[in-house]
């Protein structure tokens, strides 16, 4: 009898493109890619920071490189795909949030959450897809949204308004790109323990409204997204696009 064989996970031969690749899950996403075999290239806006962390992953004997850019420059992340890439797999990680109640909002930080968050995410994924079609190549692109795409949260309107917008802009692209067999997922993960998602849980009504949540009783730390990552990432998720991914230890079942 002939059995079936699981595909492979491991990622050689790949070109990954990661932002927010200095700091906590654009970092956890990196080393996975890395560890499963990809050639690496890492995004941050700082120079030193994204040569720093190049060698680091250098001297781990991981094929990484460096890509100062920020990412909210259009024109420049076009530039730069079509001078670095094609790319296989885009892991989107770049992201902020400016939390305040929905009547104190500012027009600053609602431009400057949603301009990264859903503008400078979608030309950049725009741009790789590009470059993979003109390639005639596949790939598997992820952006990294979060459990607050699928519900909202007190003080968090702007924040849940670009992950939802992420969402759709995900879903849309994949059905778009899938005759090219351009793969577009997201992967949505709760609290996770980052310099970002610190500001929140230093907080301690909040983290006690995440902890009562978060059904498995623990906050997420980056090593909980990696996993899927390298998954989404690989041919074990061939058939897997226009979807998400939660990563939220059962915040979002109920
Ligand atoms: N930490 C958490 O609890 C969760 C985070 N997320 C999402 O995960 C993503 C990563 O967040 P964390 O790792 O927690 O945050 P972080 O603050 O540790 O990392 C964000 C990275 O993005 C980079 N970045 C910011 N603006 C940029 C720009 N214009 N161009 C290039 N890079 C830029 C920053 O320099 C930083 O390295 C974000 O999209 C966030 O919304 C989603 C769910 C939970
Ligand atoms: O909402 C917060 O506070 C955050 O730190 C945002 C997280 O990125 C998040 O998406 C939690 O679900």
């Amino acid at each position: 009898m002939t059995l079936p064989r699981t595909p492979s996970f491991r990622l050689i031969g790949k070109r990954a493109l990661v932002t927010g690749a200095t700091s906590g899950i654009g970092e956890g996403c990196a080393v996975a890619l890395a560890e499963a075999g990809a050639h690496v290239t890492l995004v941050a806006r700082t120079a030193a920071a994204v040569e720093k962390q190049a060698a680091a992953f250098q001297s781990n004997g991981w094929d990484a490189a460096a890509l100062p850019l920020d990412i909210s420059d259009i024109a420049a992340s076009e530039a730069a795909i079509a001078t670095h890439g094609p790319f296989d797999i885009l892991v989107n990680s770049a992201g902020l949030a400016r939390h305040s109640p929905a009547v104190d909002t500012t027009q600053p930080d609602y431009d400057a959450v949603t301009d990264l968050n859903v503008k400078a995410a979608y030309f950049l994924t725009r741009a790789v897809a590009k470059g993979l079609i003109d390639a005639g190549k596949p790939g598997s692109l992820i952006n990294i949204s979060s459990q607050m795409g699928h519900v909202g949260g007190i003080d968090r309107a702007v924040y849940c308004a670009t992950k939802h917008a992420l969402e759709g802009m995900t879903k849309s692209m994949a059905i778009e790109w899938a005759p090219h067999q351009i793969r577009v997922n997201t992967i949505c993960p709760t609290f996770i323990r980052t310099p970002l998602g610190e500001q929140t849980l230093a907080i301690p009504e909040r983290r006690a409204w995440i902890e009562e949540k978060i059904k498995l009783g623990r906050v997420g730390e980056v090593a909980d997204i990696m996993g899927a990552t390298t998954f989404l990432a690989s041919d074990a998720a061939a058939l897997i696009t226009g979807t998400h991914l939660i990563i939220d230890g059962g915040w979002t079942a109920d």
